[in-house]
């Protein structure tokens, strides 16, 4: 008896947003990593038996040194190469030292949405993020969207 094929489980990935005055801590990823020298958050995929909770604490301690508490599930969606994401609202200590790990992260920033927005190397999958964000699809307690996106950022 053959067995019926299974489909692939789509790779599952967490990210953490992380707020300070209104600004996000973003990273560019470093030249050897999958999508070299976009924008992005810190996170990575989710290993086998972890929560996502603990897969983004791993991930944000791997990529910047730092600890961190996931606070609340924003979103979810999936990528245009089929990766599921999910949106982590994240906290850090207010004076964490980031350290960043240079193989996996080549800067961090903080940076206000709209900056991010219309970055030209921000990550696809981010630019949907934030365009559902705009369109009041989910909020992220702690920032308003900004009033000055027009229409045309999204
Ligand atoms: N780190 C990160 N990954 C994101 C973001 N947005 C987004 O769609 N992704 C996707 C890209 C990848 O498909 C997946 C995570 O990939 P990654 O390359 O950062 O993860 P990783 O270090 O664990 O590498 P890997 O072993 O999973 O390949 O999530 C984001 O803001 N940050």
């Amino acid at each position: 008896m053959s067995a019926t094929p299974q489909p692939t489980p789509r790779k599952r990935a967490v990210v953490g947003v992380i707020l300070r005055q209104n600004q996000f801590l973003t990273i560019r990823r470093s030249q050897t990593v999958a999508a070299p020298g976009k924008i992005c958050f810190p996170g990575g995929g989710i290993q086998p038996g972890e929560t996502e909770a603990e897969a983004l604490v791993r991930e944000i301690r791997e990529e910047l040194g730092i600890s961190s508490i996931a606070g609340s599930r924003l979103y979810e969606n999936v990528t245009g190469w089929g990766t599921s994401v999910a949106w982590w609202l994240t906290q850090i200590e207010e004076d964490a030292q980031v350290e960043i790990n240079l193989e996996e992260v080549a800067h961090w920033s903080w940076m206000p949405p709209q900056v991010m927005l219309r970055h030209p190397d921000l990550l696809s999958s981010n630019r949907d993020f934030l365009a559902s964000w705009r369109q009041a699809r989910f909020v992220i307690p702690g920032i308003t969207v900004p009033d000055d996106w027009d229409d045309a950022d999204d």
